[in-house]
């Protein structure tokens, strides 16, 4: 391990002007390239596929985000001088530099779309590539798709609870860092929330944003009167923020009067309450607000907000028309890692041919399925809603046979036969052979698209408390061939024990 850190003074981490993601990567995936290459496997084609084991948040499905990063990622990857000469500096040898110099991304990828609905144990995405290429790019491929997915999905229980309510994305100053505040917004509009307080999200992929105004400023105007007047000369839609004092007592009364005071010369759009008991004060406001005759002014929330406190501040018959969710949305707060992995599914042998691969595990979930594979969503043709997720290996076509055997990969007396229905395949080409083939949708149409998607599952699958487990089926062939390698790595082991 080498470490320069106290050798001399590194400049500044945004001082290189030519910083790429190349080196976004674990450093074992350089070491094994620089194997493969040695040992000139490096150029065999190698497929992995991207999935995780374990839905999050105990929810009935995930929502995939990340692709249109990735998408950016592998446009641009190479190796730039700092970036060599930093490997350079690390010890790795000029031909081995001179190699990666040249290296640009050529494989294929096969990918959900971002807003589509997602199972255990599926792959998001298939990547086609030199094994190099292959290989490098994991770490990077890994760290956007995990988080992505992850606020998408903990977005999408959050507006499951909401319903048709506002929501508000309000996560920027609690996230882990800039980069997760940005993307993470993104990933909560994908699942349906309507806009971000992230300005810059804002300019970078045009989501509605919206903003109120903080404690501080009626703190640096000492009264909340002289606040909300100033607040009201700068800017005709206001909400004001109540609960700096004494919400019922001074906050409402006070945002009714200065509302009153300026009549039309504003856009007197609510109150937000951030603190104190929401269902209690909410109910409150609601009452004095329309006394005062404004009965369009909507009660906006905050504090530590998440899909249990809204669900029971609506049982509660809270009155709030507009939520506002930071800290537990932007850093998936009760479960911070979804645990996507990447694995090798097959490989090109000496002689030019693909081979299938599998990682045994005795645990018998972490077992995986080997071969290149198609994910098809079932959709019954009758009632428009999806019998489950049906894996097959690559030149199947489940849409010619009827009825259609789908049986659980793990209990496999678990089956039913399904008629009338539509095999819809969840990949879409995204490269070949390194060029982009795919036009990312605009953000809209993703939000849509996942909104729609929700229409094809079972309410059972969509509650937020113990839903029911959503079926993800192999077919027979992908089932067989998945027990035809596990038997001949067991029979390997057994000659290699035996020796
Ligand atoms: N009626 C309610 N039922 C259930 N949870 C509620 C209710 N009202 C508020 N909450 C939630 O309870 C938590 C209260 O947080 P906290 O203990 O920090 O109180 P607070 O009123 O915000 O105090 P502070 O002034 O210190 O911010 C928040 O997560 C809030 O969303
Ligand atoms: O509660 P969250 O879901 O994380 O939503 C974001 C929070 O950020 C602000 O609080 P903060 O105390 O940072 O600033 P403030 O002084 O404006 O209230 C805001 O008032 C919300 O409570
Ligand atoms: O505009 C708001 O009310 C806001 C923005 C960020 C965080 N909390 C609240």
């Amino acid at each position: 391990m080498k470490n320069s850190l106290d050798k001399e003074m590194r400049p500044a981490p945004d001082a290189y002007a030519d910083d790429s993601y190349a080196l976004h990567t674990d450093k074992y995936q350089i070491n094994m390239t620089q194997a493969y290459w040695q040992d000139q496997i490096h150029e065999r084609k190698a497929v992995f596929e991207v999935y995780f084991r374990k839905i999050p948040f105990e929810n009935g499905y995930a929502v995939f985000a990340g692709l249109e990063r990735v998408i950016r990622y592998l446009q641009q990857f190479r190796f730039t001088k700092s970036d060599l000469d930093y490997l350079r500096e690390d010890g790795y040898s000029e031909e081995f530099l001179a190699y990666l110099e040249q290296l640009r991304f050529t494989g294929s990828v096969r990918s959900m779309q971002e807003g589509e609905l997602v199972f255990a144990n599926e792959p998001m995405m298939q990547i086609e590539a030199p094994l190099a290429e292959a290989q490098l790019i994991e770490t990077a491929l890994l760290n956007m798709v995990n988080f992505q997915t992850l606020i998408a999905t903990k977005a999408s229980r959050i507006k499951q609870v909401i319903g048709q309510e506002i929501s508000m994305e309000f996560g920027t100053r609690r996230a882990q860092e800039m980069d997760a505040a940005i993307w993470g917004a993104r990933a909560a509009y994908i699942a349906g929330f309507e806009a971000t307080s992230n300005v810059r999200a804002g300019k970078l992929f045009g989501i509605p944003t919206v903003g109120t105004h903080a404690h501080a400023m009626v703190q640096a105007y000492r009264d909340e009167y002289t606040a909300f007047h100033k607040y009201a000369e700068a800017h005709k839609d206001c909400v004001f923020l109540v609960d700096t004092y004494d919400t019922l007592r001074s906050g409402v009364p006070t945002a009714i009067q200065v509302a009153k005071e300026l009549g039309p010369k504003i856009n007197f759009l609510g109150i937000r309450l951030d603190s104190g008991d929401l269902a209690y004060l909410s109910k409150e406001a609601r009452k004095m607000l329309d006394a005062a005759g404004f009965k369009q002014a909507k009660i906006y929330a905050t504090n530590d907000l998440d899909e249990h406190t809204i669900m029971n501040l609506k049982a509660q018959g809270a009155k709030i028309d507009v939520w506002g969710v930071g800290t537990k949305l932007i850093t998936a707060y009760d479960q911070p890692a979804l645990g996507a992995v990447y694995k090798l599914i097959a490989i090109e042998d000496e002689n030019g041919q693909m081979q299938d691969t599998i990682k045994i595990s005795s645990n018998p979930e972490k077992v995986t399925t080997p071969g290149r594979k198609k994910v098809f969503r079932i959709i019954n043709k009758g009632n428009q809603k999806s019998e489950g997720d049906y894996i097959a290996l690559v030149h199947e076509n489940p849409q010619q046979e009827d009825p259609l055997k789908m049986f659980h990969p793990v209990h496999t007396h678990v089956a039913k036969f399904v008629t009338n229905f539509e095999a819809r395949e969840l990949h879409h080409t995204i490269f070949e052979a390194g060029k982009l083939v795919y036009k990312l949708p605009g953000l809209s149409e993703i939000q849509q698209y996942a909104a729609q998607n929700l229409e094809l599952l079972w309410d059972e699958y969509k509650r937020m408390l113990n839903p029911a487990e959503y079926p993800v089926d192999l077919s027979q062939a992908c089932w067989d061939n998945k027990m035809r390698l596990i038997a001949e790595i067991m029979q390997q082991v057994g000659r290699r024990v035996q020796a």
